[in-house]
C-alpha cells in the first residue's frame, strides 16, 4: 500500500531509537515533515538522527521532552496529522529492579499521548505495543486475540498501555490503532537485544558465545519492515480501535539463531550455555510466533526481507560500527 505523506506533520516518539529513527527515514523519503520526539537531546544530536538535526530547516524538527511530562506531549501532538507513539522502557531486565518507572512512562506516558491526541484532533495514534505481552505461545501462530500473560512487569506495563490506548477509542472514539510488533532487528539496534549482542561479540573476536537457553524461540522481523507496517496500518480503516501484529511469521530458537549470526558473520565460535544468564524461572518467554494474517489482509503488509538477508545486513552494519558496541557505550 503507497500512501501520499507529503505535507503531513508526523510526531514519532521514541525517535531517536532503531525502530523509530528507521520509521523517520520512512516518513522523509515520502514527504512528510516529522517532529521527532527524542527524550535526551545530546544524545539524539549525535545519533541516528544527526543528519536531519544539523539541518535547521529540514524535514526533521526535534522536541526534547518526557511522554511523563503531559504539557510538553500537548504541545508536541498540537498541530499534528499522525501521531507514532514508540517511546517507552523497554529493557525486559530492568523492569524487575524497577517496575515502577515502567508503568510511569510506558502506561502515563501513553495516557498523555492518547490525552492530548484527543485534545488536538488527531487523525490517527499508532500506538506500539510489543508481542511480549502474549506470553509463552499458548497456540501459535499467535494471533491478535489470544490471551495476554504478564510474564515481566515490562509486559505488564505495556498491556497496560495498550488497554489505556484502546479505552480511549471506546470512551472518546479517538482514532487508535494498536501495532504489536514481534522481535524487531537490524541496523542501529543497541547491544541490549540477543542479535546486536551475539555479532558485536563476534565481530570484536569472541570465540565463544554464551547464552543462557538455547530452547527459546522467536519471530525476527526486519527493522524496515516493522516500520513500513506502521505506515500501512496507520492508513488503514479496518485497524481502527484494533490491534494488528507485525511479525515475520517464521519462527527461530536461540540456539539456531546464534548458529545462523556465525554464518551471517562469517566468524568462528562454538554456542556455550551459561545458566548465570537465565532469567528469573517463569520469567523468560519460551515461544512467541506471529499470525500476521491481519496485517497482511487488513493493510496490505508483507515482510520483505528474510531472516538470512536481514542477519548479514545486520552483520555488516555492526561490523563498520562496532566502536558503538564498546562496553563504556552500552544502553539499556
Ligand atoms: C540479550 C540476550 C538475550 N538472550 C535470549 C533471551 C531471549 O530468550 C532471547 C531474545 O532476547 P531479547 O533480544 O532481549 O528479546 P526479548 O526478550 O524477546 O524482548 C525484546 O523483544 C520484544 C519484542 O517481542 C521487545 O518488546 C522487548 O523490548 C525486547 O527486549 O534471547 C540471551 O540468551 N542472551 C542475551 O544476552
Amino acid at each position: 500500500m503507497t500512501t501520499n505523506w507529503t505535507g503531513r506533520t508526523v510526531l514519532v516518539t521514541g525517535a531517536e531509537g532503531f525502530i523509530g529513527s528507521t520509521l523517520v527515514d520512512l516518513l522523509v523519503a515520502r514527504g512528510a515533515r516529522v517532529r521527532a520526539f527524542v527524550h535526551y537531546k545530546p544524545y539524539a544530536e549525535k545519533g541516528h538522527l544527526a543528519r536531519y538535526l544539523a539541518d535547521p530547516g529540514g524535514p526533521v524538527e526535534m522536541w526534547a521532552g518526557d511522554v511523563r511530562d503531559a504539557g510538553r506531549v500537548s504541545d508536541a501532538v498540537a498541530g499534528c496529522d499522525t501521531v507514532f507513539h514508540l517511546a517507552a522502557l523497554i529493557g525486559i531486565p530492568y523492569s524487575y529492579a524497577s517496575p515502577g518507572a515502567y508503568v510511569q512512562t510506558n502506561v502515563t506516558g501513553t495516557e498523555n499521548m492518547a490525552e492530548a491526541c484527543r485534545r488536538h484532533g488527531v487523525r490517527r495514534l499508532v500506538h506500539t505495543s510489543t508481542s511480549e505481552v502474549y506470553g509463552t505461545a499458548r497456540t501459535a501462530p499467535i494471533a491478535e486475540d489470544h490471551p495476554l500473560q504478564p510474564q515481566s512487569p515490562y509486559s505488564a506495563s505495556k498491556i497496560g498501555a495498550d488497554m489505556m490506548a484502546l479505552s480511549f477509542h471506546h470512551a472518546f472514539e479517538l482514532p487508535v490503532t494498536v501495532v504489536r510488533p514481534f522481535n524487531t532487528y537490524g541496523p542501529r539496534q543497541s547491544a541490549r537485544a540477543v542479535i546486536p549482542t551475539i555479532l558485536a561479540q563476534l565481530h570484536s573476536g569472541a570465540r565463544e558465545v554464551r547464552l543462557g537457553s538455547l530452547a527459546p524461540t522467536r519471530d525476527f522481523t526486519y527493522v524496515t519492515d516493522t516500520a513500513e507496517g506502521f505506515l500501512a496500518v496507520a492508513e488503514c480503516e479496518r485497524a481502527l480501535g484494533q490491534v494488528v501484529n507485525l511479525g515475520s511469521g517464521q519462527e527461530i530458537s536461540v540456539g539456531d539463531l546464534a548458529q545462523a549470526l556465525i554464518a551471517a558473520s562469517g566468524r568462528d565460535a562454538e554456542v556455550v550455555v551459561d545458566p548465570s544468564r537465565l532469567r528469573p524461572s517463569g520469567s523468560e518467554v519460551q515461544r512467541l510466533l506471529s499470525d500476521n494474517s491481519r496485517a497482511r489482509a487488513w493493510a496490505g503488509w508483507k515482510p520483505e526481507v528474510s531472516l538470512t538477508e536481514g542477519l548479514r545486513r545486520t552483520s555488516d552494519w555492526i561490523e563498520a560500527n562496532l566502536h558503538l558496541f564498546a562496553p563504556d557505550r552500552y544502553q539499556v
